[in-house]
């Protein structure tokens, strides 16, 4: 299995090189040249599998052959033991038809740890082989961070710089990313938002003599393996429910879109999924692009669900290539019109191809409470801010026989304040995270400036060691 860049400007990968790459070179996302594609009858056979099997089966042609199967089976099933569900990912039913999948019962309560848990030992493992080290550097808009320090802490061959935005994200995340005690890890508080942050990054990747020197890696979901990991709860779920027989609907709180293009690459790969519906807050830039044709970037604003409070979509570029028959040069100009005008248009027939797709609504802050509300008193279930916007879309929808599944992307503990405001209850920490709030703090802040957060970088990072 080979991977190229939808810039198609830099040079084709394997996977272990495409894991530690993270970011393309010429400043594209890398995609498998192919999708492995599985028939019915093979998902049909998948039916009973554990989640680890489950995972194993669907994740091995991705792998070509750089990583020993008994390896890879046994990084899969040591990921998946951080779990605190039997299942894993466990579904729920809410409604009639309609269920939540619980994806938030790993170690820092949100569905990243689904992937970073796997991408950590995949990159450790890779760098043990070849006797290397690496820097890593992400963004986060609140949960990517604290699931990274936590998959990544304490580890050898890795220094962690996490970039979050200053005062923008919630109590409980902020401390999931300021209270380890590992040597590795480094939580950078950026004057900015998190587009100011994911840009930092990936001007760093950009950046390519700093890229060089630090042996920069990623682990934002512009990084494959990210993507690759969340393709499986897609089957687990779609399975559970009677696929490959029967087809199943998602609806995904979206913002760097990573969770929904992973199932799209689900579909790809023979999953019967109806539809696939885009779920934003009021930081509704996919929205806008589904229905409008024009993908414009407005300022960011801050709400209940800052996990999403995004409008550089990175994974949307994912989309761009996929539409557009995977022509890099289509990709190459709209990006250039970004950058440019921070606007473009889609390709009449991309967007039919991105409209047969996709579905996309949006839900206030008013709204996003009253589902909390309304939830918690019709079914019992108690939605984070981010689900909520999700379970929101999806009740908004025409009424159909095929069962919808919405992502719950995170535990309601990790944002008590908006989820008290909403339903009168103050979700607590499970048990062990309950001194979490009380640990000492330790972070720099720095402006959004690249010169400084590069300086910061290097002087610290022990990869030259
Ligand atoms: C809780 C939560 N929900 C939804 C999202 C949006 O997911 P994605 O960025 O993959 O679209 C995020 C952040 O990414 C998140 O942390
Ligand atoms: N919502 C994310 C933003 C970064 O997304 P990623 O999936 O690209 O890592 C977060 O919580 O940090």
């Amino acid at each position: 299995m080979h991977y190229v860049s939808t810039r198609g400007e830099a040079p084709t990968l394997g996977f272990s090189d495409a894991v530690l790459a993270g970011l393309a070179r010429d400043g594209g996302l890398y995609l498998p040249a192919q999708w492995p594609t599985f028939s019915p009858a093979e998902i049909r056979a998948m039916r009973g599998l554990s989640y680890p099997d489950l995972a194993i089966k669907l994740l091995t042609p991705f792998l070509g052959d750089e990583i020993k199967q008994d390896v890879f089976e046994r990084l899969v099933r040591e990921a998946y033991g951080t779990f605190r569900h039997e299942a894993v990912c466990p579904l729920v039913q809410t409604g009639a038809n309609t269920f939540v999948l619980e994806l938030f019962h790993g170690p820092t309560l949100a569905f990243k740890d689904v992937a970073m848990q796997l991408l950590a030992r995949l990159m450790d493992h890779v760098l043990a082989e070849r006797g290397q080290r690496a820097t890593i550097v992400g963004a986060t808009s609140g949960d990517t961070g604290g699931a990274a320090i936590d998959a990544f802490a304490g580890r050898e061959r890795t220094d962690i710089f996490i970039l979050f935005p200053h005062g923008r994200v919630s109590p409980v995340q902020q401390r999931q990313m300021t209270t380890s005690d590992a040597a590795n890890v480094h939580a950078l508080s950026i004057e900015g938002n998190f587009d100011d942050c994911q840009g930092l990054v990936k001007d760093m990747f950009n950046d390519h003599g700093f890229r060089d020197r630090v042996q920069l890696s990623g682990v934002n979901s512009i990084n494959w393996a990210r993507i690759m990991a969340q393709i499986v709860y897609y089957f687990s779920s779609a399975i559970s429910l009677g696929a490959p027989d029967r087809p199943v609907s998602f609806t995904v709180p979206t913002g760097n879109f990573g969770d929904i293009f992973a199932g799209y690459a689900a579909k790809k790969m023979g999953l019967p999924i109806d539809q696939l519906v885009i779920a934003t807050n009021d930081n509704d830039i996919l929205d806008r692009t589904l229905k409008s044709g024009e993908h414009r970037q407005t300022g960011v604003v801050a709400t209940t669900s800052p996990s999403m409070d995004i409008q550089v979509s990175s994974n949307f570029e994912r989309l761009l290539f996929e539409a557009s028959n995977r022509d890099s040069a289509v990709v190459r100009r709209y990006m250039a019109s970004l950058k440019q005008s921070g606007a473009f248009t889609i390709e009449a027939q991309s967007l039919a191809s991105i409209r047969g797709e996709f579905g996309a609504g949006r839900a206030d802050m008013a709204e996003t409470a009253a589902t909390i509300r309304s939830t918690l008193e019709k079914s019992g279930y108690l939605l984070d801010p981010h689900t909520a916007t999700a379970v929101h879309v999806a009740s908004s929808l025409p009424k159909s026989d095929v069962p919808m599944v919405v992502l719950a992307t995170a535990h309601p503990a990790k944002f008590p304040a908006a989820v008290l405001a909403a339903s009168g209850i103050e979700p607590a920490l499970p048990k062990w995270l309950s001194g979490l709030m009380e640990r000492k703090e330790k972070f720099t802040v720095l402006p959004s400036e690249i010169k400084m957060v590069e300086d910061y970088i290097s002087r610290r990072t022990r990869v030259a060691d």
